[in-house]
């Protein structure tokens, strides 16, 4: 019911937003679902097929991240869920620093939460940061189906005030992966406080930073581009870090700490 439900709207969606763009992914599962199968990737780049054929031969999606992604897609704020094959990218990334404790700063359904649970050791935890209680619901099931939700740990409460708290309790410098992606007009505070909780080589993932390209000349009342452009001038001289802006999906930053 759940697939048939959304397949039946991959019609009628716009899927050209500035962030995430699922419809690759639909059109490739109502292709792999037609042929019954198994196998389930997607692009975001809409129907770009080179982008596609990269997915289709290189995702390598957890089951029950799968069952977590078509949940999601049920949703009608679907498109904030990271793209799958970049949180694959950064599975990878956390696995190469032997990750055994990310943050998630904005978690909405748990989609990369449960993608770092998966790679860190059974001694790791994810502190996933989440506003408030709406998609915990989703999330749950999947996490304990995919038998991590003792490594989830969910604080309900401005992101701001966790990565306080962890500060506070003296977990300085005891993190070693943060992905933020969750409200930009935060994403200084969050930048800062990310990197006095990382060791040194852990890395601090900043999501969205070209913002649809609207970084390049951010219109006087725009908040958000004026405060991804402002953090990435800022990042390009901080002598703290070592650094690169990829240029996939809408944009990330790496901040690998000195
Ligand atoms: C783009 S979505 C995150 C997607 C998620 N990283 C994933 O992989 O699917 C942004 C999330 O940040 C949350 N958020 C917004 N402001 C927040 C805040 N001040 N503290 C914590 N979470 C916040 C939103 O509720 C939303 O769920």
């Amino acid at each position: 019911m759940i697939i048939s439900s959304f397949l039946a709207n991959i019609g009628k969606r716009d899927f050209l937003c500035n962030c995430t763009i699922h419809k690759g992914r639909l059109q490739y599962l109502k292709r792999q679902l037609e042929f019954t199968s198994a196998l389930i990737s997607k692009s975001h780049k809409g129907d770009d097929p080179l982008l596609q054929y990269v997915v289709n031969n290189s995702l390598r999606e957890h089951p029950v991240l799968t069952k977590l992604w078509l949940r999601t897609m049920e949703d009608p704020k679907n498109l904030m869920m990271v793209a799958a094959e970049q949180a694959q990218f950064m599975a990878n990334l956390a696995k190469l620093i032997e990750a055994n404790k990310p943050i998630e700063i904005g978690m909405y359904t748990g989609y990369n939460a449960l993608n770092l649970a998966l790679v860190v050791p059974e001694n790791g935890l994810v502190v996933a940061c989440k506003i408030n209680e709406v998609y915990v619901n989703i999330s749950k099931p999947f996490f304990k189906e995919a038998g991590v939700e003792d490594k989830i740990d969910i604080r309900i409460k401005p992101a701001a005030e966790t990565l306080d708290e962890l500060l506070t309790a003296g977990k300085a410098g005891t993190f070693d992966f943060v992905f933020i992606d969750a409200d930009k007009k935060n994403y200084e505070t969050y930048y800062e406080k990310s990197l006095q909780l990382v060791r040194k080589g852990g890395i601090v993932a900043i999501e969205n930073v070209l913002w649809g390209g609207r970084v390049i000349n951010p219109a006087e009342d725009d908040l958000s581009s004026q405060t991804i452009d402002k953090l990435n001038k800022k990042l390009h001289k901080d002598e703290r870090i070592d650094l690169s802006m990829l240029t996939v999906a809408d944009g990330r930053t790496l901040a690998i700490k000195r």
